[in-house]
């Protein structure tokens, strides 16, 4: 948590979030009743998260205050497996696994999720689930793709209570950057919760036969023990009831055999931390029960995506400029990240062409289609040129043969190829492109090629 003050005087504390985690782990109840109480599901969160970085430096990638997305997915921990976990069996990834690091080797080996996950490599089918939607997400995003890798936590690194932990790293001029933390965070969560709080976070199975359950249990006489302790009496009630089997087994041979227990207790009323019970307070005696239920803490696969530097990395990857040009940069963010999706341009000022492009701009806002018109006096080449650079994927040119036959150009930025159809035509296409349900390939080869007016050079 990162500490801060609130109010006039400052001296009310408050404390920031480090990650948006714990506030869903809140909600699991109220989650688990929106699933009908069914398992596996998942909740995510987007939010602003806050850390005391001693050293904030290199842009994004360090900074106090930086906005995470995560994924909780919770799972029965005796059933680990996903049931979409074909879709990423064969997916090869670059894995640095804990063993490799620990031979002082940063070569990573390059096996399918399906293998690590069979020779537990990565630990269970869900965790290998989410490092393979993780890499189909960057890849998405304009990550290339040979710049990817995943490096398994050491025991020294990983938090005390994850059982496996990968981070995606991306390279950058400044190495290996870790952009999304994916860990199986065990049942730590929910349990510390839920013993802080009082409430139970658990999951209540109905099981397909009842099965007969032997156990230790503690029966505390409560008025004996309302009259020893006191104030402390639930104190002590509530210190009996967190005791697992293998204390009360323990505690029962030693009552057995002394005819008292010491027993750790929460701070008392006189500061003292343990108590003596004697047989005549407590007893602890073997029971059968037949239970028809199964009761678990769910575990928890938590990806855990760092926005600012997911975002820091793509940019300099996507980053390049064109041959024999160190002046002509373009920024090749594939469409469904770049903020504008086409460029309009009318060719000239001649003010016929103007209204055109505004009809055509309001035609794709329809569409949903993010877009934006330079009318500016600078050339086509120019205007294209800046475009570019500000990662603008898709333009189209209304020029004088629109004014005769009604037909447009649709560029690609990153090959700068043209093609030339009516305006219906190229509207679909960009419709196709912006959905991804056509590639550029598909529209130059159905298409037109115009070498017309482009003046890209
Ligand atoms: N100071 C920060 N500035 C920007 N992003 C951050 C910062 N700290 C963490 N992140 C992002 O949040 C994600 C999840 O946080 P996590 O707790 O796994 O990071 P971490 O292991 O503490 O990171 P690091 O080891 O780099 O400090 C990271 O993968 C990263 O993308």
């Amino acid at each position: 948590m990162f500490k801060s003050t609130i109010g006039p005087s400052a001296a009310a504390p408050v404390y920031l979030r480090p990650e948006t985690a714990q506030g869903q782990f809140l909600d699991f109840k109220k989650l688990l009743d929106y699933n009908q109480g069914s398992m596996p599901f998942a909740s995510a969160s987007i939010g602003k998260c806050y850390r005391n970085e001693i050293s904030p430096r290199t842009g994004l990638l360090r900074v106090r205050e930086f906005l995470l997305a995560e994924i909780e997915h919770y799972v029965d921990p005796e059933k680990k497996q996903h049931p979409r976990f074909p879709e990423v069996r064969d997916i090869v990834l670059p894995l640095l696994d804990k063993e490799t690091q620990l031979s002082g080797k940063t070569v990573p080996q390059t096996i399918s999720i399906g293998q690590a996950v069979e020779s537990r490599i990565i630990d269970n089918e869900t965790l290998g689930y989410f490092l393979g939607r993780i890499v189909l997400f960057l890849v998405r995003l304009g990550v290339d793709r040979s710049k990817v890798r995943f490096r398994q936590h050491l025991a020294n690194e990983m938090a005390h209570y994850a059982c496996d932990c990968w981070d995606a790293e991306l390279l950058t001029s400044y190495g290996w950057v870790e952009c999304v933390g994916c860990a199986d965070r065990s049942a730590y969560d929910l349990t510390v919760h839920s013993r802080y709080t009082g409430a139970s976070l658990t999951v209540k199975e109905a099981l397909p036969e009842p099965v007969k359950v032997e156990e230790w249990q503690a029966a505390l006489d409560k008025k004996l023990t309302g009259l020893r302790f006191k104030k402390d009496a639930k104190v002590v009630q509530a210190a009996v009831e967190r005791l697992d089997q293998p204390a009360l087994e323990a505690l029962a041979a030693e009552l057995e055999q002394h005819g008292a227990v010491a027993l750790e207790t929460p701070a008392l009323a006189d500061g003292t931390t343990r108590v003596e019970l004697p047989k005549e307070l407590l007893s602890i005696s073997k029971t059968t029960r037949m239970q028809t239920t199964r009761e678990y803490t769910p575990n928890v696969i938590e990806p855990s995506f760092g926005i600012g530097r997911i975002l820091y990395c793509l940019l300099e990857q996507v980053y390049w400029h064109r041959p024999n040009d160190a002046a002509r940069a373009v920024l090749s963010l594939p469409l469904s990240v770049a903020p504008n999706k086409v460029l309009i341009v009318p060719l000239s000022s001649n003010p016929q062409l103007n209204p055109i492009a505004h009809a055509l701009s309001a035609r794709l806002r329809r569409l949903g289609i993010a877009n934006v018109i330079d009318a500016s006096s600078a050339s086509i080449g120019r205007r294209y040129a800046r475009n570019d650079e500000l990662g603008t994927p898709l333009g189209v040119t209304v020029d004088f043969d629109t004014l005769k036959d009604g037909s447009v150009t649709l560029r690609e930025r990153d090959s700068m190829v043209q093609v030339r159809g009516s305006e219906d035509e190229v509207v679909m296409a960009i419709k196709g492109l912006v959905e991804g349900t056509e590639t550029w390939e598909q529209v130059t080869a159905r298409m037109e090629i115009f070498g017309g007016q482009g003046e890209d050079q």
